[in-house]
């Protein structure tokens, strides 16, 4: 029987064990087959703490796993709180709105060491998770969706296909929700239809915001599948009077995207008004940011990583030093200014062209930058720049991989710092480096993302000489 079949729900009672990937609560209960023999039925309960008990009915309840739905929880968790967000039910954003953040630390600190000791490291050098004093307003980039109904918002949680019309956002900045809204608002009065993935027709699918909490610049990008001329021009220029009284809005940008796969990219991107980047600063540093440009989204909290990465890097005058996935060089500047020379490897070329000009208007003048995947551009930075006595890597959530690890540990930098936002992978690759007498020595996860799953890490890895 396929999943689409009309199935009527089923009732259980059933305790809350375990979070799945996603956040959600994971419950086992049993059930009759057809033949009068019991089996488990696995089920995703959302907005569940483990050690709750809840009400739910099972959408699926003759699969293996089932979707639910909550109905009741009969013993809360005392971290069960309420969130003063008009989402809170619906939002898939921040999946833990329901859970308090003392909670949602200690669970990160412990999801970390289950990850570490999974490969073998002793799970105590991991430290507790550095949180927020305020864990809300503390997103720099949003990317809203357009739905075909003419909201635009968030997708609904444990329901991805439908997105909600948004009224507020808790964890961005009220510049940046009320210039989204007044571009919801021009999208209703004109009745421009949202995408429809599986048609491939409509013309509006994503607005991207970001702003500097530093400059206070925001960057609104309207991604549409059609260029903004033609019959379309009139109600552009309408969006552009409308967002001209918000002044910190220092860019406008149309970006037509006419390709199925649903990510935010542009095959032209078009300036309505001002210019096609923004300022930002972190850690006293001044950047160029782009609209497809990689920034750390908590710069509060990023602040205190880069803290962390020069405290446990101890960056000398003397030194030269690696940055592996560099982006627009977020910590090769701050590193640079502490070492001798700095190389930098990132496979974005924007980014790079970025990081080259950021060190310069920062008054930088020994990095080099190269733009090459990480896997090729190893071999050939060792090679031009020689042994480092630091590398730093900061890869994306799949890892660095082993060929790259293999490679950091033939080249034998006596200090590595390991920034990573998934512990997983993060365990996987510094196992690599185990037979080139490498030694994990702390790690510290910092919460750049509270209300959600994700969780950032910087470690601290040195070279044991030989005896
Ligand atoms: C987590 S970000 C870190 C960026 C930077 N360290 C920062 O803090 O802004 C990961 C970076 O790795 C880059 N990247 C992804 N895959 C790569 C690869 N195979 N080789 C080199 N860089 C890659 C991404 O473009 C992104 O800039």
């Amino acid at each position: 029987m396929s999943r689409d079949e009309h199935i009527e729900p089923v009732e259980y009672i059933a305790n809350i064990e375990s979070l799945d990937r996603k956040g959600s609560g994971q419950a086992v209960v049993w059930r009759e087959n057809e033949l009068g023999n019991p089996k488990k039925l696995k089920l995703v309960v959302p907005q569940t703490i483990p050690g709750e008990k809840v009400k739910v009915d099972a959408l699926y309840p003759t699969k293996k796993w089932s979707k639910t739905n909550l109905k009741e929880v009969i013993d809360a968790s005392p971290e069960r709180t309420i969130a003063p967000c008009p989402h809170f039910d619906i939002c898939g954003g921040c999946v833990w709105k329901h859970w308090d953040y003392s909670g949602q630390l200690n669970y990160k600190t412990e999801y970390v060491r289950k990850a570490l000791e999974s490969q073998g490291f002793d799970p105590e050098i991991v430290k507790p998770t550095i949180g927020m004093d305020r864990p809300w307003d503390y997103r720099n980039k949003m990317e809203f969706t357009f739905s075909p109904e003419g909201h635009m918002g968030m997708h609904e949680q444990g329901n991805f296909k439908n997105v909600f019309d948004l009224e507020t956002c808790l964890i961005a900045k009220d510049d940046m929700v009320n210039a989204s809204l007044e571009v919801s608002k021009w999208a209703k009065d004109h009745g421009l239809k949202g995408y429809e993935k599986e048609e491939h027709v409509g013309l509006l699918r994503h607005l991207m915001v970001r702003q500097s909490f530093t400059t206070g610049e925001i960057m609104l990008a309207v991604v549409a599948t059609e260029p903004p001329k033609g019959e379309l021009k009139p109600v552009v220029d309408d969006l552009i009077q409308r967002i001209q009284p918000y002044d910190k809005v220092k860019s406008l940008l149309w970006l037509e995207n006419t390709l199925w796969a649903d990510q935010l990219q542009a095959e032209d991107v078009y300036v309505l008004d001002g210019r096609d980047f923004i300022y930002d600063e972190i850690y006293g540093y001044q950047y160029r940011l782009w609209f497809d440009t990689f920034f750390q989204t908590n710069p509060t909290q990023a602040e205190k990583l880069i803290d962390l990465a020069i405290e446990l890097g101890n960056p000398q005058p003397h030194e030269k030093m690696i940055d592996l996935f560099c982006g627009v060089g977020t910590f090769s500047l701050p590193f640079a200014k502490r070492v001798n020379q700095l190389a930098g490897v990132e496979i974005v070329e924007s980014s790079i062209e970025s990081a080259k000009r950021n060190a310069i208007e920062n008054g930088i003048d020994n990095t080099h930058f190269l733009a090459k995947d990480a896997r090729r551009g190893i071999d050939q930075v060792l090679e031009d720049f020689g042994q480092p006595d630091i590398l730093l890597l900061d890869p994306p959530r799949s890892g660095a991989g082993g060929k790259v690890m293999r490679r950091i540990g033939r080249s034998k930098p006596k200090r590595i710092v390991y920034v990573s936002c998934n512990p997983s992978s993060f365990a996987e690759d510094v196992a690599e480096l185990a037979p080139f007498n490498y030694e994990l020595k702390s790690v510290q996860p910092v919460d750049l993302f509270p209300h959600t799953v994700h969780v950032e890490l910087v470690s601290e890895i040195i070279l044991n000489e030989e005896e």
